[in-house]
Protein backbone atom coordinates (compact mmCIF):
# COMPACT_ATOMS: atom_id res chain seq x y z
CA UNK A 1 0.00 0.00 0.00
CA UNK A 2 1.36 3.43 -0.77
CA UNK A 3 0.87 6.73 1.02
CA UNK A 4 -1.94 7.88 -1.28
CA UNK A 5 -4.13 5.01 -0.22
CA UNK A 6 -4.06 6.42 3.32
CA UNK A 7 -4.78 9.93 2.18
CA UNK A 8 -8.41 10.34 3.06
CA UNK A 9 -9.01 8.02 5.96
CA UNK A 10 -10.45 10.27 8.64
CA UNK A 11 -12.14 9.42 11.87
CA UNK A 12 -15.45 11.26 12.17
CA UNK A 13 -17.37 11.42 15.39
CA UNK A 14 -20.76 13.14 15.01
CA UNK A 15 -23.19 14.02 17.78
CA UNK A 16 -22.12 10.90 19.64
CA UNK A 17 -24.00 10.09 22.81
CA UNK A 18 -23.71 7.11 25.12
CA UNK A 19 -25.76 6.56 28.23
CA UNK A 20 -25.26 3.79 30.77
CA UNK A 21 -28.46 3.91 32.81
CA UNK A 22 -28.52 7.44 34.13
CA UNK A 23 -24.79 8.04 33.44
CA UNK A 24 -24.16 10.07 30.32
CA UNK A 25 -20.65 8.82 29.46
CA UNK A 26 -20.47 10.67 26.12
CA UNK A 27 -22.61 13.69 25.38
CA UNK A 28 -23.20 15.11 21.87
CA UNK A 29 -19.57 14.67 20.99
CA UNK A 30 -18.39 15.88 17.57
CA UNK A 31 -14.80 15.88 16.32
CA UNK A 32 -12.66 14.63 13.44
CA UNK A 33 -9.23 13.04 13.51
CA UNK A 34 -7.21 13.92 10.42
CA UNK A 35 -4.55 11.85 8.66
CA UNK A 36 -0.90 12.84 8.66
CA UNK A 37 -0.65 13.89 12.26
CA UNK A 38 -0.75 12.44 15.74
CA UNK A 39 -3.85 13.45 17.68
CA UNK A 40 -3.63 13.18 21.46
CA UNK A 41 -6.90 12.15 23.13
CA UNK A 42 -7.03 13.59 26.63
CA UNK A 43 -9.40 14.00 29.52
CA UNK A 44 -9.70 13.33 33.24
CA UNK A 45 -10.75 9.90 34.55
CA UNK A 46 -14.30 9.17 33.54
CA UNK A 47 -14.33 11.80 30.77
CA UNK A 48 -15.53 9.30 28.18
CA UNK A 49 -12.35 8.52 26.22
CA UNK A 50 -12.55 4.72 26.52
CA UNK A 51 -16.27 4.77 25.76
CA UNK A 52 -15.61 6.77 22.58
CA UNK A 53 -12.80 4.43 21.51
CA UNK A 54 -14.90 1.34 22.24
CA UNK A 55 -17.75 2.71 20.10
CA UNK A 56 -15.30 3.61 17.30
CA UNK A 57 -13.99 0.05 17.35
CA UNK A 58 -17.43 -1.54 17.34
CA UNK A 59 -17.14 -2.88 20.90
CA UNK A 60 -20.06 -0.84 22.17
CA UNK A 61 -23.15 0.77 20.60
CA UNK A 62 -23.87 4.46 20.79
CA UNK A 63 -27.16 5.62 22.27
CA UNK A 64 -27.24 8.03 19.32
CA UNK A 65 -24.88 9.66 16.85
CA UNK A 66 -22.11 8.09 14.77
CA UNK A 67 -18.43 7.25 14.97
CA UNK A 68 -17.03 6.51 11.51
CA UNK A 69 -13.68 5.43 10.13
CA UNK A 70 -13.18 6.42 6.51
CA UNK A 71 -16.92 7.10 6.33
CA UNK A 72 -17.97 3.67 7.59
CA UNK A 73 -18.87 2.12 10.91
CA UNK A 74 -16.30 -0.36 12.19
CA UNK A 75 -18.89 -3.15 11.92
CA UNK A 76 -19.21 -2.42 8.19
CA UNK A 77 -15.49 -2.63 7.43
CA UNK A 78 -14.81 -5.69 5.33
CA UNK A 79 -11.30 -6.31 6.64
CA UNK A 80 -11.13 -4.31 9.85
CA UNK A 81 -7.54 -5.15 10.86
CA UNK A 82 -6.31 -4.01 7.47
CA UNK A 83 -8.04 -0.69 7.91
CA UNK A 84 -7.78 0.06 11.62
CA UNK A 85 -5.13 -1.11 14.06
CA UNK A 86 -5.96 -0.66 17.72
CA UNK A 87 -4.40 -1.23 21.10
CA UNK A 88 -7.07 -1.09 23.78
CA UNK A 89 -6.21 -3.61 26.44
CA UNK A 90 -2.79 -5.19 26.20
CA UNK A 91 -3.81 -7.87 28.71
CA UNK A 92 -6.44 -9.23 26.33
CA UNK A 93 -4.13 -11.61 24.40
CA UNK A 94 -4.37 -15.32 25.19
CA UNK A 95 -1.67 -16.17 27.76
CA UNK A 96 -1.14 -19.73 26.62
CA UNK A 97 -0.25 -18.69 23.07
CA UNK A 98 3.19 -17.60 22.00
CA UNK A 99 3.60 -14.10 20.62
CA UNK A 100 4.11 -15.54 17.15
CA UNK A 101 1.09 -17.85 17.26
CA UNK A 102 -1.09 -15.02 18.57
CA UNK A 103 -0.12 -12.84 15.59
CA UNK A 104 -0.39 -15.73 13.13
CA UNK A 105 -3.96 -16.39 14.29
CA UNK A 106 -4.84 -12.72 13.84
CA UNK A 107 -3.22 -12.68 10.40
CA UNK A 108 -5.05 -15.82 9.28
CA UNK A 109 -8.45 -14.54 10.35
CA UNK A 110 -7.93 -11.21 8.58
CA UNK A 111 -6.33 -12.38 5.33
CA UNK A 112 -3.07 -10.68 6.24
CA UNK A 113 0.10 -12.10 4.60
CA UNK A 114 2.05 -14.30 7.01
CA UNK A 115 5.28 -12.38 6.36
CA UNK A 116 3.78 -9.42 8.25
CA UNK A 117 4.05 -11.44 11.48
CA UNK A 118 7.86 -11.54 11.35
CA UNK A 119 7.95 -7.92 10.25
CA UNK A 120 5.90 -6.57 13.13
CA UNK A 121 7.66 -8.80 15.68
CA UNK A 122 10.92 -7.29 14.48
CA UNK A 123 9.53 -3.77 14.48
CA UNK A 124 8.22 -4.15 18.04
CA UNK A 125 11.53 -5.55 19.30
CA UNK A 126 9.95 -8.94 20.06
CA UNK A 127 11.72 -11.11 17.46
CA UNK A 128 13.88 -12.67 20.16
CA UNK A 129 10.92 -13.70 22.34
CA UNK A 130 8.46 -14.60 19.57
CA UNK A 131 8.36 -18.26 20.71
CA UNK A 132 7.62 -17.50 24.35
CA UNK A 133 4.18 -17.83 25.87
CA UNK A 134 2.47 -14.52 26.40
CA UNK A 135 1.73 -15.31 30.04
CA UNK A 136 5.49 -15.04 30.75
CA UNK A 137 5.59 -11.53 29.26
CA UNK A 138 6.03 -8.40 31.34
CA UNK A 139 3.45 -5.64 31.03
CA UNK A 140 5.81 -3.74 28.73
CA UNK A 141 6.31 -6.78 26.47
CA UNK A 142 2.53 -7.28 26.27
CA UNK A 143 2.22 -3.65 25.38
CA UNK A 144 4.74 -4.09 22.55
CA UNK A 145 2.84 -7.16 21.37
CA UNK A 146 -0.41 -5.18 21.41
CA UNK A 147 1.20 -2.51 19.25
CA UNK A 148 2.63 -5.18 16.93
CA UNK A 149 -0.89 -6.58 16.53
CA UNK A 150 -2.22 -3.10 15.77
CA UNK A 151 0.33 -2.71 12.96
CA UNK A 152 -0.12 -6.21 11.55
CA UNK A 153 -2.61 -5.27 8.81
CA UNK A 154 -0.61 -2.19 7.78
CA UNK A 155 -3.68 -0.07 8.57
CA UNK A 156 -4.39 3.52 7.53
CA UNK A 157 -5.78 4.29 10.99
CA UNK A 158 -3.99 3.50 14.24
CA UNK A 159 -5.73 3.92 17.61
CA UNK A 160 -3.68 3.43 20.75
CA UNK A 161 -5.07 3.63 24.29
CA UNK A 162 -2.30 4.46 26.79
CA UNK A 163 0.49 2.97 24.65
CA UNK A 164 3.28 3.87 27.10
CA UNK A 165 1.67 1.93 29.92
CA UNK A 166 4.31 -0.30 31.55
CA UNK A 167 7.03 0.54 29.04
CA UNK A 168 10.60 1.31 30.09
CA UNK A 169 12.24 4.54 28.88
CA UNK A 170 13.54 2.87 25.75
CA UNK A 171 10.06 1.52 25.00
CA UNK A 172 8.54 4.95 25.55
CA UNK A 173 10.95 6.49 23.05
CA UNK A 174 10.20 3.69 20.62
CA UNK A 175 6.42 4.27 20.76
CA UNK A 176 6.93 8.01 20.35
CA UNK A 177 9.09 7.55 17.25
CA UNK A 178 6.69 4.95 15.92
CA UNK A 179 3.65 7.22 16.26
CA UNK A 180 5.48 10.09 14.62
CA UNK A 181 6.61 7.96 11.71
CA UNK A 182 3.10 6.48 11.23
CA UNK A 183 1.75 10.03 10.97
CA UNK A 184 4.55 11.05 8.56
CA UNK A 185 3.51 8.17 6.33
CA UNK A 186 0.09 9.81 6.10
CA UNK A 187 -1.78 7.60 8.52
CA UNK A 188 -4.39 8.75 11.00
CA UNK A 189 -3.08 8.28 14.53
CA UNK A 190 -5.24 8.73 17.65
CA UNK A 191 -3.55 8.18 21.01
CA UNK A 192 -5.05 8.48 24.48
CA UNK A 193 -2.79 9.14 27.42
CA UNK A 194 -2.74 10.43 30.98
CA UNK A 195 0.89 11.47 30.72
CA UNK A 196 1.11 15.09 29.67
CA UNK A 197 4.86 15.30 29.11
CA UNK A 198 4.61 12.16 27.02
CA UNK A 199 1.70 13.50 24.99
CA UNK A 200 3.51 16.79 24.44
CA UNK A 201 6.41 14.83 22.95
CA UNK A 202 4.38 13.15 20.20
CA UNK A 203 1.07 14.96 19.57
CA UNK A 204 0.52 17.58 16.87
CA UNK A 205 -3.14 18.03 17.68
CA UNK A 206 -5.33 17.52 20.75
CA UNK A 207 -8.88 16.44 21.37
CA UNK A 208 -9.78 16.98 25.03
CA UNK A 209 -12.91 15.63 26.73
CA UNK A 210 -14.46 16.52 30.07
CA UNK A 211 -17.58 14.80 31.43
CA UNK A 212 -18.37 13.32 28.04
CA UNK A 213 -18.18 16.62 26.19
CA UNK A 214 -15.66 18.18 23.88
CA UNK A 215 -13.50 20.73 25.71
CA UNK A 216 -10.90 21.38 23.02
CA UNK A 217 -10.04 20.32 19.47
CA UNK A 218 -6.95 22.29 18.53
CA UNK A 219 -3.30 22.17 17.47
CA UNK A 220 -1.19 21.40 20.54
CA UNK A 221 0.87 24.59 20.50
CA UNK A 222 -2.27 26.75 20.19
CA UNK A 223 -3.75 24.89 23.13
CA UNK A 224 -0.76 25.78 25.31
CA UNK A 225 -0.37 29.34 24.04
CA UNK A 226 -4.04 30.17 24.56
CA UNK A 227 -3.97 29.11 28.20
CA UNK A 228 -0.50 29.85 29.54
CA UNK A 229 0.88 33.39 29.43
CA UNK A 230 4.49 33.47 28.32
CA UNK A 231 7.12 34.76 30.71
CA UNK A 232 10.78 35.58 30.72
CA UNK A 233 13.40 34.59 33.25
CA UNK A 234 16.51 36.75 33.59
CA UNK A 235 19.52 37.61 35.69
CA UNK A 236 21.23 40.97 35.68
CA UNK A 237 23.77 42.87 37.77
CA UNK A 238 21.46 45.89 37.78
CA UNK A 239 18.09 44.59 38.89
CA UNK A 240 16.77 47.82 40.36
CA UNK A 241 17.52 49.85 37.22
CA UNK A 242 16.08 47.26 34.87
CA UNK A 243 12.99 46.94 37.04
CA UNK A 244 12.30 50.68 36.88
CA UNK A 245 12.85 50.66 33.16
CA UNK A 246 10.51 47.71 32.60
CA UNK A 247 7.82 49.13 34.89
CA UNK A 248 7.86 52.17 32.62
CA UNK A 249 7.17 49.87 29.65
CA UNK A 250 4.20 48.23 31.31
CA UNK A 251 5.93 45.06 32.57
CA UNK A 252 6.06 44.01 36.20
CA UNK A 253 9.32 42.18 36.97
CA UNK A 254 9.34 40.10 40.14
CA UNK A 255 12.52 39.05 41.90
CA UNK A 256 12.69 35.35 42.77
CA UNK A 257 14.86 33.53 45.27
CA UNK A 258 18.46 33.37 44.16
CA UNK A 259 18.33 36.81 42.55
CA UNK A 260 16.58 35.78 39.32
CA UNK A 261 13.80 37.90 37.92
CA UNK A 262 10.68 36.79 36.12
CA UNK A 263 8.60 38.99 33.86
CA UNK A 264 5.05 37.83 33.17
CA UNK A 265 3.55 38.39 29.74
CA UNK A 266 6.93 39.13 28.14
CA UNK A 267 9.20 37.43 25.59
CA UNK A 268 12.97 37.74 25.31
CA UNK A 269 12.44 39.87 22.19
CA UNK A 270 10.71 42.46 24.39
CA UNK A 271 13.27 42.55 27.18
CA UNK A 272 16.63 42.07 25.41
CA UNK A 273 16.56 45.24 23.29
CA UNK A 274 15.36 47.40 26.21
CA UNK A 275 18.26 46.25 28.41
CA UNK A 276 20.76 46.62 25.54
CA UNK A 277 19.71 50.20 24.77
CA UNK A 278 20.39 51.18 28.38
CA UNK A 279 23.63 49.23 28.60
CA UNK A 280 22.32 47.01 31.38
CA UNK A 281 24.37 43.77 31.63
CA UNK A 282 22.23 40.67 31.16
CA UNK A 283 23.71 37.44 32.54
CA UNK A 284 20.82 35.21 31.56
CA UNK A 285 17.68 35.73 29.48
CA UNK A 286 15.25 32.96 28.53
CA UNK A 287 11.63 32.42 27.56
CA UNK A 288 9.77 30.11 29.90
CA UNK A 289 7.41 28.14 27.71
CA UNK A 290 4.10 26.99 29.09
CA UNK A 291 3.77 23.23 29.32
CA UNK A 292 0.94 21.02 28.13
CA UNK A 293 0.47 19.91 31.72
CA UNK A 294 -0.13 23.47 32.94
CA UNK A 295 -2.54 24.19 30.11
CA UNK A 296 -4.36 20.89 30.58
CA UNK A 297 -4.77 21.38 34.34
CA UNK A 298 -6.02 24.89 33.73
CA UNK A 299 -8.67 23.62 31.32
CA UNK A 300 -9.79 20.55 33.21
CA UNK A 301 -9.67 21.87 36.79
CA UNK A 302 -13.46 21.68 37.09
CA UNK A 303 -13.99 18.71 34.83
CA UNK A 304 -12.62 15.65 36.61
CA UNK A 305 -15.42 13.33 37.65
CA UNK A 306 -13.28 12.07 40.49
CA UNK A 307 -11.37 15.29 41.18
CA UNK A 308 -9.86 15.75 44.60
CA UNK A 309 -11.50 18.50 46.61
CA UNK A 310 -8.48 20.76 46.41
CA UNK A 311 -6.96 22.22 43.25
CA UNK A 312 -3.85 20.43 41.98
CA UNK A 313 -1.34 23.15 42.80
CA UNK A 314 -2.13 22.98 46.52
CA UNK A 315 -2.21 19.21 46.64
CA UNK A 316 0.37 17.47 48.78
CA UNK A 317 2.61 14.95 47.09
N1 LIG B 1 -19.93 -0.43 31.00
C1 LIG B 1 -20.24 0.66 31.73
N2 LIG B 1 -21.32 0.66 32.54
C2 LIG B 1 -21.65 1.73 33.26
N3 LIG B 1 -20.97 2.90 33.25
C3 LIG B 1 -19.88 2.96 32.47
C4 LIG B 1 -19.45 1.86 31.67
N4 LIG B 1 -18.33 2.23 30.99
C5 LIG B 1 -18.08 3.49 31.36
N5 LIG B 1 -19.00 3.94 32.24
C6 LIG B 1 -19.07 5.29 32.83
O1 LIG B 1 -18.97 6.22 31.77
C7 LIG B 1 -18.17 7.32 32.14
C8 LIG B 1 -17.01 7.48 31.15
O2 LIG B 1 -16.10 6.41 31.33
P1 LIG B 1 -14.84 6.14 30.38
O3 LIG B 1 -14.23 4.85 30.84
O4 LIG B 1 -15.25 6.23 28.97
O5 LIG B 1 -13.89 7.36 30.73
P2 LIG B 1 -12.35 7.56 30.40
O6 LIG B 1 -12.23 8.95 29.92
O7 LIG B 1 -11.87 6.49 29.51
O8 LIG B 1 -11.69 7.42 31.84
P3 LIG B 1 -10.23 6.88 32.28
O9 LIG B 1 -9.31 8.02 32.03
O10 LIG B 1 -10.42 6.64 33.75
O11 LIG B 1 -9.93 5.65 31.49
C9 LIG B 1 -17.76 7.09 33.57
O12 LIG B 1 -18.69 7.74 34.41
C10 LIG B 1 -17.87 5.58 33.71
O13 LIG B 1 -18.11 5.24 35.04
Amino acid sequence: MDGDAWGMTRIDVQELRKEYGTTRAVDRLTFAVEPGRVTGFLGPNGAGKSTTLRILLGLDRPTSGTALIGGRRYADLTEPLREVGALLDAQAAHGSRTARSHLLALAASNRIPVRRVAEVLEEAGLAGVAGRRIRTFSLGMRQRLGIAAALLGNPAVVILDEPSNGLDPEGIIWTRELMRSLAREGRTVLVSSHLMNETASFADHLVVLGRGRLLADTPMQDFIDSRIRPRVRLRTTEGARLRTLLLGKGFDPVQEEGGRWTVEGARVDDIGPIAAREGIPILELANEEGTLEQAYLDLTADQAEYASSRPPQTQEA
